[in-house]
């Protein structure tokens, strides 16, 4: 099988060989121009509610470190989407420097990590992998992570980082709320895009925050300890596992508010 990665051989340019969907009309992330973006007055204030007591676990799956959560009442309403979204797990993108890492940018600008909430359509379909196959499958809530302080609702994810070093490795994760890495405001950018690693799915309502959360240079340096390699192997750390932007195309970008 391909096995997809961010390296020089297998990397993001390397993935239309086996999906050739990268090439396709809707793929992420994409560059977000503020001043370009278009108002749209059936767009609603974004609604989410999670259940802290459903995190259940959290991996080193090789390409980032991932916390899952099992089905329950975790719902992502309002916005883009009808209807009601569950969450299945976030995950998070950064790079080798605190200067890039995000999968989007905003004015072409780059930031040190990205927080990708993953919801899928359990009105209309059975489970992820199902939903994941249709046009209004998903719906990703993306949090862009800036540099700064130290920032404690973290932590917890940060700490748990040291028991999954190695690809494959899960360690029980339980009582954590999402909700406390959302930043006050819930503004946000939305368009019609695809997951941002292979299968590359076009089943992806994105939803860009505008206001970003902070991390420390300390917590960064923790994310980058990761390795991309099982125990034995010569470690190779995880780190710049982001999609670059790809083409808009025939997509606009819209703002709520
Ligand atoms: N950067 S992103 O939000 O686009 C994203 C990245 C990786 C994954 C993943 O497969 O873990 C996912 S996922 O959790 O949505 N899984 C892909 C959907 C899928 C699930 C089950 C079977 C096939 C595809 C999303
Ligand atoms: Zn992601």
């Amino acid at each position: 099988a391909h096995d997809w990665g961010y390296g020089h051989h297998n990397g993001p340019s390397t993935w239309s060989k086996s999906f050739p969907i990268a090439d396709g009309p809707r793929q992420s992330p994409i560059n977000i121009v503020p001043d370009q973006a278009q108002h749209d007055p059936s767009l609603k204030p974004l609604s989410i509610k999670y259940d802290p007591s459903t995190a259940n676990g959290i991996l080193n799956n090789g390409h980032s470190v991932q916390v899952s959560f099992a089905d329950g009442d975790n719902s992502l309403t309002g916005g883009p989407v009808q209807g009601t979204y569950r969450l299945a797990q976030f995950h998070f993108h950064w790079g080798s420097t605190d200067h890039h890492g995000s999968e989007h940018t905003i004015h072409g600008k780059p930031f040190a990590a990205e927080l990708h909430l993953v919801h899928w359509n359990a009105d209309k379909y059975a489970n992820m992998a199902e939903a994941a196959k249709n046009p209004d499958g998903l719906a990703v809530v993306g949090v862009f992570l800036q540099v700064g302080s130290s920032n404690p609702q973290l932590q917890p994810v940060v700490d748990a980082m040291a028991d999954i070093q190695n690809m494959g490795t899960q360690h029980t994760f339980s009582n954590f709320n999402p909700s406390t890495l959302l930043p006050n405001s819930l503004d946000y950018w939305t368009y019609d895009g695809s997951l941002t690693t292979p299968p590359l799915l076009e089943s992806v309502t994105w939803i860009v925050l505008k206001e970003h959360i902070s991390v420390s240079h300390e917590q960064m340096a923790k994310f980058r300890s990761l390795l991309f390699t099982k125990e034995g192997q010569h470690p190779c750390h995880m780190q710049n596992n982001f999609r670059p932007p790809q083409p808009l195309k025939d997509r606009k970008v819209r703002v709520y508010p």
